[in-house]
């Protein structure tokens, strides 16, 4: 099905042009409206399909499954996976090995062109995949655009950050050499990503990957496998040599670590939880038998992420900014606000007004594009319900607190808002994931400072305040990876926003920034003596001073 937009981008843009983040959709518009109705219809009768593995080009199927349901109707299957075991591992890896021969002597045009004609298409079906997100994941129509849109982003700006670095020179050339500086692919890697960016950060690290010349293992989320299946079925439309992208959707415990473990996967490319980055990284740090090289690990993780509300600051800003960075997607993102830390002075009022607002948010259904939809599976549902029960022994509860029931079973949890909560209570400590934030007084803008830091992560913050003072000390003090000043603390935009955290919310790779594509590459320096054997017409002249 392919559903084109006509109002956004007729045509793929060309590659010349600047890099520019896309549009998002403008959903009031009724031509829109009915353009993401219609593409919801047609999606919907596509559910339930069945999906190979992707080995080398080659499809696979396994009698073990994956069954990739809707997080609003549970009973309802999205796709039904192929599931890739340990005994996969193998298979996978050689055929990236047998593929990286050619794609790494591929030149940087020819796979940037790769990822600029998968954008494109992207582009064009940019309703259906809405779709797919709002039927596996849950998110509305809003979220799903901005996780389409940011893939796309990653595309184009990554085939351009990748050319950019095939013109790489020497900050200088020694005299009497030629010296160059290339960027080479590393070889054969694991894609290992989560399901709350089910398609920005899963398509993000595979294209970061594959245009540099490395050829990968993509195991996705089980929580959302179909938007994979969907995304290397378009790749190959867009022309992915066989065994470059190796689709395999596993458990992470079994088919994951096997993969992480492998002599031969040099690096590994992950975005998840904070247990299972450290449990990557300790593993890939283990050398095994028959491996001759450090594997590289790109780790990005979770977060516990702070707004500091100054008595100074737009009040009414700083509660909107709040609402939508704690319950935007349920607060399923790594950037949500989960804490916000109000001066004393403001923080009756601050209260006061978000209650106002939280009450009014819509929780139902992603289909019919209600702000907060369903928690992402029954596993997260228990645990955020076991929060709202510590929730209640540690502050107070203003809004929400309890499940959603609905007919379908859906996995619905109030918007819940928790005041009083100390700095150091479990829930302004721990990443729960889910619709719940806390609210904790500071004294003064110190003591704010002091709390925002006060936890193991260190991925996004924001702070609204009108002094300069405070905003400038923020910059120096405030310890995170993405910083915002009078603005929300999730929707990083690519090229505007690197995004990635300190401490333990990861190595801070900063994707979507213009060092990102190092993560993939090994610089390798070539210094050549001009000798008049080598020399061209201009070093020979330059050599005796004309
Ligand atoms: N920092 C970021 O940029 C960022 C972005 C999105 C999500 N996240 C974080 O991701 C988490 C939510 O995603 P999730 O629930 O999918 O995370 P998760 O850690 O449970 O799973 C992530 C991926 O790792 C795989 N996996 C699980 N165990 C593994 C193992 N032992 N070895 C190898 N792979 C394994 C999973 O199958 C999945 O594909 C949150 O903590 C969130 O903050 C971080
Ligand atoms: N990049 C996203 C968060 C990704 C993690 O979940 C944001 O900026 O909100």
């Amino acid at each position: 099905m392919a559903i084109a937009n006509p109002v956004l981008s007729p045509a793929a843009r060309s590659t010349q042009a600047p890099f520019v983040n896309e549009a998002f959709v403008d959903f009031t518009l009724a031509l829109n409206k009915r353009l993401m109705q219609s593409a919801l219809d047609e999606v919907e009768n596509q559910l339930g399909r069945e999906y190979d593995l992707v080995i080398g080009g080659r499809r696979l199927r396994t009698e073990s499954k994956i069954v990739s349901t809707n997080p609003a109707r549970p009973k309802q299957v999205v796709g039904i996976h192929s599931k890739a075991g340990t005994e996969h591992v193998q298979q996978a890896i050689d055929a990236a090995q047998t593929a990286f021969v050619s794609w790494s002597r591929t030149s940087a045009t020819d796979r940037a062109g790769l990822l600029f004609r998968a954008a494109g298409l992207i582009r064009e079906r940019k309703f259906e995949f809405c779709a797919w997100l709002v039927y596996e994941v849950g998110k509305n129509w809003g979220e799903a655009d901005a996780d389409v849109g940011e893939t796309i982003d990653f595309l184009e700006f990554y085939g351009r950050e990748a050319l950019r670095l095939a013109g790489a020179t020497t900050p200088i050339q020694f005299p009497g050499e030629r010296n160059q500086l290339r960027y080479l692919p590393l070889g054969v890697g694991a894609v290992i990503s989560p399901w709350n960016f089910p398609f920005a950060i899963m398509a993000g690290m595979t294209a970061a990957a594959i245009v540099c010349g490395n050829t990968v293992i993509l195991k996705p989320s089980e929580d959302a496998p179909t938007i994979a299946a969907r995304f290397v079925s378009l790749l190959e439309e867009a022309g992915l040599p066989d065994g470059v992208v190796n689709l395999c959707p596993g458990s992470g415990a079994e088919f994951g670590s096997a993969l992480v473990e492998h002599p031969q996967t040099r690096f590994i490319a992950f975005t998840g939880s904070k247990t299972v980055g450290l449990q990557i990284h300790e593993r890939a740090a283990r050398t095994q038998p028959g491996q001759h090289f450090i594997k590289r690990t790109i780790l990005e993780m979770g977060g516990k992420d702070s707004i500091i509300v100054d008595n100074n600051c737009d009040l009414d800003a700083a509660v909107q900014g709040v609402l939508a960075s704690a319950f935007g997607f349920n607060g399923q993102k790594c950037s949500a606000c989960s804490r916000a830390i109000v001066d004393a002075e403001v923080y009756n009022t601050f209260c006061d007004r978000l209650q106002t607002k939280v009450a009014e948010i819509k929780t139902g259904d992603p289909v019919e594009n209600v702000y907060t939809g369903p928690v992402i599976s029954e596993k997260a549902y228990r645990k955020v319900l076991g929060y709202l029960d510590i929730a209640k022994t540690e502050g107070v509860v203003i809004n929400g607190g309890q499940a959603i029931e609905t007919p379908e079973g859906g996995y619905y949890i109030a918007p819940t808002v928790v005041k009083d909560v100390a700095p150091t209570a479990r829930i302004a400590q721990e990443e729960i994931f889910g619709p719940v934030l806390s609210v904790i007084r500071s004294k003064n803008f110190d003591d704010a400072l002091a709390i925002a830091n006060n936890t193991e992560y260190g991925l996004t913050g924001a702070i609204y305040s009108n002094s300069r003072e405070n905003l400038e000390r923020g910059q120096n003090e405030f310890h995170v990876g993405n910083l915002y000043l009078n603005r929300k603390c999730t929707g990083a935009m690519v090229g505007a926003h690197p995004f990635g955290g300190f401490n333990m919310s990861g190595t801070d790779s900063k994707a979507g920034g213009p060092d990102y594509l190092l993560l993939f590459t090994q610089a390798q320096s070539i210094a050549e003596k001009i000798t008049k054997t080598s020399s061209t017409a201009e070093e020979q002249s330059d050599q005796m001073g004309m």
